[in-house]
């Protein structure tokens, strides 16, 4: 089939490689011309493991475009795949939701199938329906899909070749776009999730919602357990043998991140009260997730009474492993905040950079012995395996003074004590 997918960030690119990859004949479209230059000269312009190799083994099905306009009119099958990121109120920024509106708008002249991939508030997929019968697109024309995307950053391309469910949304009256999904999806095998538009985008929420939780619950139980001196692992291990519960998203650690919880859990709490319901777990969720940079930097308070001037190495930037993404990271704000506390930070990361605001306070290295070099502490921010493998008595040698802070939970304190270094953590005994 020919698709254009519209949009080629880090779902878009994936879509379009993957779909490519099913031997679809795709045009990745973006309004970044940038952006589509550096794609057509065959760089990639995020880092997400595996993705420069299969769009350019794809390269004869996947072409880029910064010809929005153009593209949609040429193919029966769209796919919107644009950011949807917070406003400062926490609701969802939908302009590049309506620029796509605008786009299909003016594109359309026959029968299209749009599909929704990226993220939106219940609502909006028959939202978009109505924008485009008001602008005068004749209903006829065109139906609108619910697709949410699952995938995880640094695990984007088997998240979707090998997903757990496709859910789609759809119109009850809408009897072609099943098929179109369905042919689309043909070699992908996995369950088909077939709901209202409305019941898509509450699953796409509800799924980030949940695991949000869990990660925030296991955080507020490690809380607990510090106090009685209890290990955090042995409790996440223990409760997850437990199908029900289930061993997944549940290590503890400086709190979750990205540019998916923090922006969806937030949208979802303002979906609940826009129709007067208190969402008071969302509330408290994000509540928890907000005080874990402060109860790590607290913990280390207590082996640094005073931070100024004391040399901070931070080893972590992204929000996760295997991704350059620096959205909502919580290596970010514990960064700010050693900053702002009067600390000279030195920083690491295998693949994320410094945000360009914090450059001028923050410096960033190339080589993690630089970043540790003459360190009052190191704190692993990030777990990448780079940190998880280092060797301790090395890093005792650069460093000036001996408090290491496993804000991960990715190292065995044994090791660090070994090796005559303090390991400072919340509820790792
Ligand atoms: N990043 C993830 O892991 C992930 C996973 C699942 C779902 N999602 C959702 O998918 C959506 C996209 O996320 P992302 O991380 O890929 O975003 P992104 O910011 O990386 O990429 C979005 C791209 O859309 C382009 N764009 C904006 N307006 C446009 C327009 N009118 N026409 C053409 N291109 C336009 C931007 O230039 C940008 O390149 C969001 O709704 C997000 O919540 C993200
Ligand atoms: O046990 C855990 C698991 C994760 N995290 C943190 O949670 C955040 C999110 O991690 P992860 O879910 O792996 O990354 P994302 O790429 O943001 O993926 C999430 O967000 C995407 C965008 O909506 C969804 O598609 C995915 O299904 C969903 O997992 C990161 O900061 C992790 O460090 C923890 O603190 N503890």
């Amino acid at each position: 089939m020919e698709i254009c997918v519209i949009g080629a960030g880090y779902v878009g690119l994936t879509t379009a490689a993957v779909l490519a990859d099913l031997g679809h004949t795709i045009c990745c479209v973006d309004t970044n011309s940038e952006k589509i230059k550096q794609l057509k000269r065959g760089e990639v312009p995020i880092y997400e493991p595996g993705l420069s190799e299969l769009i350019s083994k794809n390269k004869d099905r996947l072409t880029f475009s910064s010809k929005v306009v153009e593209n949609i009119q040429k193919t029966a099958v769209i796919f919107i795949a644009v950011g949807t990121p917070s406003l400062a109120d926490g609701r969802t920024d939908l302009t590049y939701i309506q620029s796509v509106v605008d786009e299909i708008a003016e594109g359309i002249k026959s029968y299209k199938t749009i599909i929704t991939k990226s993220t939106v508030p219940p609502g909006t997929n028959e939202n978009i329906y109505k924008m485009l019968k008001e602008t005068g697109v004749d209903p006829k024309l065109f139906n609108v899909v619910s697709n949410p995307e699952f995938l995880r950053e640094g695990s984007a391309i088997s998240d979707m070749i090998k997903p757990d469910k496709i859910v789609v949304g759809k119109q009850q009256e809408d009897q072609k776009s099943l098929s179109v999904v369905k042919n689309i999806y043909k070699n992908i095998n996995a369950p088909f999730i077939i709901t209202s538009l409305n019941g898509a985008e509450m699953i796409k929420y509800t799924s980030n919602a949940f695991l949000a939780t869990k990660i925030s619950f296991i955080n507020e139980i490690a809380r607990i357990c510090d106090k009685y001196n209890v290990n955090i692992e042995d409790v996440s291990k223990g409760i997850g043998t437990d199908p029900r519960i289930s061993p997944h998203f549940l290590s503890s650690g400086i709190g979750y991140g990205g540019s998916c919880f923090p922006k969806d859990v937030r949208s979802l709490e303002h979906s609940a009260l826009d129709r007067n319901v208190t969402p008071q777990l969302l509330q408290a969720v994000q509540a928890v997730n907000h005080s874990q940079v402060n109860l790590y930097i607290d913990k280390l308070s207590v082996f640094i009474d005073d931070f100024s001037e004391k040399t901070i190495a931070v080893l972590g930037v992204a929000f996760k492993p295997n991704t350059d993404d620096i959205r909502y990271s919580p290596a970010v704000s514990l960064i700010e905040k050693l900053s702002s506390l009067g600390s000279i930070v030195q920083t690491y990361d295998p693949k994320a950079l410094l945000p360009l605001a914090m450059m001028e306070m923050v410096s960033q290295h190339i080589k993690l012995e630089q970043a540790i070099m003459n360190a009052d502490c190191v704190v692993i921010a990030t777990d990448w395996d780079e940190f998880k493998q280092l060797n301790w008595l090395k890093v005792k040698e650069l460093m000036k003074g001996k408090y290491i802070l496993d804000a991960r939970n990715c190292i065995e304190p044994q090791v660090v004590r070994d090796a005559g270094l303090t390991y400072i953590g919340v509820a790792r005994p």
